[in-house]
């Protein structure tokens, strides 16, 4: 479903003029079929980030391809990309990124605002979404008022309400406990079964990595995949 082959990326650095290049990633390619989770793993600076940053079309590729179902995402102008994200991909960080003057129910309801969806369309999504992740109790707390599982819980909802068939995960447990951390990789699990959603997580850690259905390493510019792991 996602086709990732013979993708290069540098960063230039340094004063104009006397710019150096910066090799991170090397010719990479793998896939992502459709309904995985897939795990991208390595250490801080590997290029994980900017792999995603790519994948997602907020920076274009030096040289390689990037093609999703029968559409390649690595041709797309800007506005393309932005289209074509807010259509596919649903994003969930270590820092949740919740908007902190809106309640639970409503930082969940805001993309589908943005998107002009009724009232009724709304209601009923943000509701179910809020009894999936099992938040309906503390729908109207501000995000201050809840807890880093629950703040990253209404992210995970905020990120599904616009049915993505797509979501990228970096570090999506980085700032939870371990307890709390294994309940959020049990819920992305438990989305991506009842609903066939595929996830991309990226992650320094090897627990975390092993949730998925496949990993990859990166190492040196470079994936290779893992094999299968079922930890939890
Ligand atoms: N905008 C940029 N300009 C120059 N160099 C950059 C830029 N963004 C990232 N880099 C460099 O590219 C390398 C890979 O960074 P990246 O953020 O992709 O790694 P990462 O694996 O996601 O790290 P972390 O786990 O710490 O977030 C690092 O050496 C970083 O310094």
């Amino acid at each position: 479903m996602i086709q990732v082959q013979e993708l290069s990326h540098a960063f230039k650095i340094g004063k104009k003029g006397k710019e150096k290049e910066v090799p991170v990633l090397k010719g990479l390619s793998f896939s992502v079929e459709e309904g995985e989770i897939v795990s991208i793993v390595g250490r801080s600076g590997s290029g994980k980030s900017t792999l995603l940053h790519i994948m997602a079309g907020f920076l274009k590729p030096d040289t390689g391809t990037i093609q999703i179902g029968n559409v390649k995402t690595s041709n797309f102008n800007e506005v393309e990309s932005s289209q074509f994200r807010l259509t596919h991909f649903g994003f969930i960080f270590q820092n949740f990124q919740l908007m902190p003057g809106l309640t639970a129910f409503e930082n969940i309801e805001l993309p589908l605002k943005l998107k002009g969806e009724n009232k009724h369309v709304r209601r009923k999504k943000v509701t179910d979404l809020l009894q999936h992740v099992g938040l309906t109790d503390v729908q109207n707390h501000y995000p201050n008022e809840l807890s880093g599982g629950q703040q990253q819980r209404v992210s995970i909802a905020r990120a599904l309400v616009t049915d993505p068939p797509i979501i990228f995960a970096d570090e999506p447990t980085g700032s939870l406990d371990s307890e709390t951390e294994q309940d959020i990789l049990l819920l992305i699990q438990s989305l991506n079964q009842t609903r066939g959603i595929t996830f991309i997580i990226i992650t320094h850690d090897d627990t975390v990595a092993e949730t998925a259905d496949r990993i990859y390493r990166m190492h040196d510019g470079e994936l290779t995949e893992r094999g299968a792991y079922h930890a939890i």
